[in-house]
C-alpha cells in the first residue's frame, strides 16, 4: 500500500531537508526525512493512524522510541486496540524491561516513522519476540530503500512501507 495523500503532506510540512546528515546506522545521507516532526501535525498523524488501522489487523500496535511512540498511540486510539512502547535501550533504574505493554501471545504490529538499516525495526521485532510476541510485520511511514526491507526478510519480517522515499524525491 502506498499512500499519495501522505506522501503529499510530508512534502507540504516539509519533511524532507537537504544538507548533510549522520543516520542513526552511521550512514552519511545528504537529506533527511523529519518524520517526527511532520507528525507533530494532527492532521498528519491521524491519517497515518486511519492508514495503518484501515488496512492491517492486529492485537496490540508498537513503536519503538521515539519516533514509533506518537504512531502507535494515534493507531491504538484509531483501531481501538492496545499499544506497547519498546525502549532503545534498558534504564539503569525503576523497572528493566524493555517493553511498555502487554505483548505476549498477541498478534503485534509494529510502526516505525522511518527505515533506513532496518536496525531500530529489527531492535523492536527482538524485544518484541523475547517477550513473547508474534511480530512480523513493520509499517514505515517512509521507507528510504537503503537496505531495511532486506534485513528485515532476513529475519522473516515483512517490511510495509506508506511511502516510499523514491516517491518523495521524484515528486
Ligand atoms: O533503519 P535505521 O537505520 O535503524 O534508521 C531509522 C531509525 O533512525 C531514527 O531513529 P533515531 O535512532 O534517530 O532515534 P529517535 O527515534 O530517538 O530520534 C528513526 O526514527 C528510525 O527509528
Ligand atoms: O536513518 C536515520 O537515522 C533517519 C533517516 C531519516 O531520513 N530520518 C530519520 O528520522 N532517521
Amino acid at each position: 500500500m502506498v499512500n499519495n495523500a501522505l506522501a503529499e503532506m510530508l512534502i507540504r510540512f516539509k519533511a524532507i531537508e537537504f544538507g548533510d546528515f549522520t543516520l542513526a546506522s552511521g550512514a552519511k545521507s545528504t537529506y533527511y526525512v523529519d518524520v517526527k516532526t511532520a507528525v507533530t501535525r494532527p492532521e498528519l498523524l491521524s491519517a497515518v493512524a486511519e492508514s495503518v488501522a484501515s488496512a492491517y489487523d492486529f492485537d496490540v500496535v508498537a513503536g519503538v522510541a521515539v519516533g514509533g511512540v506518537p504512531l502507535c498511540v494515534a493507531t491504538s486510539i484509531a483501531k481501538k486496540k492496545p499499544y506497547a512502547i519498546i525502549r532503545a535501550a534498558e534504564k539503569d533504574h525503576g523497572k528493566k524491561s524493555l517493553v511498555i505493554g502487554d505483548v505476549k501471545d498477541k498478534n503485534v504490529l509494529l510502526v516505525e516513522d522511518v527505515t533506513t538499516s532496518g536496525g531500530s525495526a529489527l531492535h523492536g521485532i527482538n524485544v518484541l519476540r523475547a517477550a513473547g510476541a508474534r511480530a512480523d510485520r513493520v509499517v514505515t511511514v517512509v521507507d528510504r530503500e537503503q537496505g531495511a526491507g532486506a534485513l528485515l526478510a532476513a529475519h522473516g519480517v515483512t517490511i510495509l512501507p506508506l511511502v516510499r522515499i523514491s516517491e518523495l524525491l521524484n515528486r
